[in-house]
C-alpha cells in the first residue's frame, strides 16, 4: 500500500514536470485508444491491437518494428484518419505535460492514402491549428520526414515540399527528419537533398548510427553537420563506434535525441542500464529524452524520464535540469526558447511542492 502511494507520487512528479518532446513519429505515436477507433473504422482489415504495439517486457527485432509501422499505415490511410491521429496524438502529449512538441511524419505516396504529399502535410498542419484553437497548453511544430528507403529523388522532392511549407506556415514547419529502416539505402545518396535543405534554412534531425553498420555513413552525414541526431546508438567507441565520430558530435555541439524504451524494445540496446544516455550525459553533452514512437513502444514521455532517473540514479533536480536544458535544443527561434524558459520558471514551485 505504502509503495503504491510512493509510486503515485513519483508518477505525479514526472507528469507535472514540464517537458519538451523532440523525437516523435506521428504514426508510431498512435495510442491504444486511437487504434481502437481506427480498427472499428476498418474491421475488414482484421487487425488486432497486438499487431500495432509492443507491450511491457516484450522485445522485437528492429526489422519486426518496421513491420508494425506497416500495419499502422494500413489503419491510417485517409485524410480523416490522419486528422484524427494527429489531433489525438497532440492532445495526449499535452495531457502528459509536454509543453513543446516537434512532431515528424513521412508524407506517403498518393496511392497509399488518396492524398497528395502536399495534402498530407496540410492535414497535419490543420490538426496542429485545431489543437491550438482548443487552447491546449502545447506549442506544436512539424518536421517533414524522409524515409531513406525511397531514395534520392523522393528525398529531393520532400525537401522542396518542406521548403514550401517552411515559407508559408510562419514557423510551423521547421525542418526535416531522416528516418526509416537504417539497414536500407545509403546516406551518401541523400547528401545533395540534405545539403539543399540546410542551405535553404531547414533544420536537420537525422537518425544516425541506429545500427552498428553505419559508421561510414554517420561520418559523412556529420560533415553537414546536422542540427540534431536521432539515437546515435553506435557512435561511441565502447560499442564499435569511434572517437573521431564522438569528436565531431562534440565539436559541433549537436544534441542527441535519446529514446530508451524504443532502443531496448527494438533490441539495439541490450538493457536500460547499458543505454548510451549514460555515455553522453556523463560527458555533459546535450541529451534530450524522447519517446520515438509512444504508441508502438507503449510508453509516454513521463515514463521515459522516470526510467532514465531510476536507471541512472538522477535526482529530481537533475531531472528538472534535463527537461529544462532540452529547451536549448528545439528548432524554434530564440523568442520561443525564452517563452518556454519563463514557463518552466513559473511551474517549478508547483512541480516541487
Ligand atoms: C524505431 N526506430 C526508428 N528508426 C527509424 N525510423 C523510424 C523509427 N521509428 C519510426 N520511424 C519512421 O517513422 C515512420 C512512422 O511514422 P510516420 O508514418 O512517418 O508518421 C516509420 O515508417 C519510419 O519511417
Ligand atoms: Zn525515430
Amino acid at each position: 500500500m505504502f509503495k503504491l502511494v510512493m509510486d503515485n507520487e513519483a508518477d505525479v512528479f514526472y507528469r507535472e514536470l514540464p517537458k519538451v518532446e523532440l523525437h516523435a513519429h506521428l504514426n508510431g505515436s498512435v495510442s491504444f485508444h486511437t487504434i481502437e477507433k481506427l480498427i472499428s473504422r476498418k474491421p475488414h482489415l482484421n487487425i488486432e491491437h497486438g499487431m500495432t504495439a509492443i507491450g511491457k517486457g516484450q522485445r522485437r527485432t528492429l526489422d519486426e518494428c518496421f513491420q508494425v509501422f506497416k500495419v499502422v499505415h494500413q489503419l491510417v490511410d485517409t485524410e480523416e484518419d490522419i486528422l484524427m491521429v494527429a489531433t489525438d496524438v497532440i492532445r495526449e502529449f499535452a495531457a502528459d505535460g509536454v509543453k513543446y512538441l516537434e512532431l515528424r511524419s513521412t508524407p506517403r505516396e498518393e496511392n497509399k492514402t488518396g492524398l497528395t504529399k502536399k495534402r498530407y502535410v496540410e492535414t497535419v498542419i490543420k490538426a496542429i491549428k485545431q489543437c491550438k484553437s482548443e487552447g491546449l497548453d502545447i506549442d506544436v511544430r512539424f518536421l517533414v520526414a524522409i524515409d531513406r528507403r525511397n531514395g534520392a529523388e523522393v528525398a529531393m522532392e520532400t525537401v522542396k515540399l518542406a521548403e514550401e511549407f517552411m515559407l508559408s506556415t510562419d514557423g510551423l514547419v521547421l525542418g526535416l527528419d531522416l528516418s526509416g529502416d537504417p539497414t536500407v539505402g545509403h546516406g551518401k545518396d541523400l547528401l545533395p537533398a540534405l545539403q539543399r535543405a540546410k542551405d535553404c534554412g531547414l533544420k536537420l534531425s537525422l537518425h544516425l548510427s541506429e545500427v552498428p553498420s553505419q559508421l561510414e555513413e554517420s561520418d559523412l552525414l556529420l560533415n553537414l553537420p546536422p542540427d540534431r541526431i536521432g539515437h546515435g546508438t553506435f557512435l561511441h567507441p565502447e560499442v564499435g563506434g569511434s572517437q573521431s565520430l564522438v569528436d565531431k558530435v562534440v565539436a559541433n555541439n549537436i544534441p542527441l535525441e535519446l529514446c530508451l524504451t524504443s532502443n531496448v524494445k527494438g533490441q539495439t540496446v541490450p538493457c536500460y542500464s547499458e543505454h548510451h544516455f549514460k555515455f553522453w550525459y556523463q560527458m555533459g553533452h546535450p541529451s534530450v529524452i524522447c519517446t520515438d514512437d509512444k504508441g508502438v513502444f507503449s510508453t509516454d514521455l513521463s515514463q521515459e524520464y522516470q526510467l532514465a532517473a531510476s536507471t541512472f540514479g538522477l535526482s529530481r533536480e537533475a531531472v528538472w535540469n534535463l527537461s529544462q536544458q532540452a529547451i536549448d535544443c528545439i528548432f524554434a527561434p530564440d523568442t520561443v526558447k525564452q517563452q518556454l524558459k519563463q514557463k518552466w520558471l513559473a511551474l517549478k514551485p508547483q512541480v516541487f511542492k
